[in-house]
């Protein structure tokens, strides 16, 4: 079966005032159907701009973008904002990390998810405030009926994530593309939510492309995980293989910073060391160069090609040349626990 989704070669520049920022450089991945494809990385490696390509929602003034995004083999780049409109909400749906400001405030609940039947379904306002009602309940808001009619502020954050959720999932879209969804909440409620989420991914049968800058969020709710640094995918596999046979120095980075349950008591988490590439110049070589620790005089003059560690596993890094060192890695801290 083919892919929903296929993104290649895509690249989005923002003209600035002091230069044009090559936010995404040749990035290329897919989503298949009823599948969980996370993007992760840091803040400014791309993940927002990537959706919002995906979407048609990247600003008309100084963006400019090339490749192609085909979802069922149309290319999304290629179509009018008109035709772009029709599509969010019914083939995608998109949920984003501030649920506050997503809402309307000045509107109940309620009637902000009817909308999208009113507008797109031409479902009368009564018809569509039930419909509403149901969806409040699949997402597991109690009293729906009685929360349909008050107001965002009246919810807590976790409850107006499940809103949007409604919101997004109205129009039954076969993705959804969820941007940080539970950046903005705390512990409890995040798992919560991305119960929510992989629970009606499930039983409707859709895809999600998962953003988030926090590896530790994907292992329950993902597939496949994409790792992408500065513009550039740097890393790509099955959750599995990105957890237990890691392959690219960033990769190791973002894993030794995720807080483990098995940490002895009083160690502290790692960060991955110095700043991130500047986007206005991108390094010739490998992006990551600059901050890796393994760095040899290759990586500084000539960008890595990709290599397949398997079907599903590909990583871009000179260590996996024949000629280069030999470089194993395991978790810091267990093995010193060990
Ligand atoms: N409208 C814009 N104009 C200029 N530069 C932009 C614009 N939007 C994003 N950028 C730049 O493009 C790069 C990628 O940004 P993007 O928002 O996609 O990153 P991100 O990984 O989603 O980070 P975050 O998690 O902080 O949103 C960054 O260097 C950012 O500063």
């Amino acid at each position: 079966m083919s892919n929903l989704l296929d993104v290649t070669q895509l690249r989005v520049s923002f003209h600035t005032k002091y230069g044009i920022v090559q936010a995404i450089r040749d990035v290329s991945f897919h989503v298949g159907r009823k599948e969980v494809v996370a993007i992760v990385g840091e803040s400014g490696c791309g993940k927002s701009a990537t959706a919002q390509s995906i979407l048609g929602l990247l600003p008309k003034l100084n963006a400019t973008t090339s490749g192609y995004i085909l979802m069922e083999g149309k290319d999304l780049l290629s179509l009018s904002e008109k035709q772009m409109k029709e599509i969010r909400g019914s083939k995608i749906g998109m949920i984003f990390q501030d649920p506050m400001t997503s809402l309307n405030p000045t509107m109940t609940v309620g009637e902000q998810v009817a909308e999208a039947f009113v507008v797109h379904l031409g479902v009368s306002a009564k018809k569509a405030f039930q419909k509403a009602i149901e969806l409040l309940q699949i997402v597991g808001i109690p009293s729906p009926e009685a929360r349909a009619k008050q107001y965002p502020h009246q919810f807590s954050g976790g409850m107006r994530q499940r809103v949007l959720i409604a919101m997004a999932l109205a129009l039954q879209p076969d993705l959804l593309i969820a941007d940080e969804p539970t950046t903005a909440l705390d512990v409890t409620v995040q798992s919560q939510i991305l119960d929510l989420l992989k629970d009606l991914q499930n039983k409707r049968d859709m895809s999600i492309l998962l953003i988030t800058h926090d590896l530790g969020v994907v292992a329950n709710v993902a597939q496949r995980v994409i790792v992408m640094y500065a513009g550039e995918i740097v890393e790509s596999g099955t959750v599995e293989g990105i957890f237990t046979r890691p392959q690219h120095p960033y990769t190791w980075g973002l894993l030794e910073s995720l807080p483990r349950m098995d940490a002895k008591k009083g160690g502290t988490l790692k960060s991955i060391i110095g700043t991130p590439a500047d986007l206005l110049n991108p390094p010739i070589g490998c992006t990551f160069a600059p901050r890796c620790p393994y760095t040899m005089e290759i990586c500084e003059s000539t960008k890595p090609s990709e290599y397949s560690l398997s079907t599903d596993h590909k990583t871009s890094c000179w260590l996996q040349d024949d000629r280069a060192p030999k470089v194993s890695w395991t978790y810091e801290r267990t093995a010193t626990e060990q």
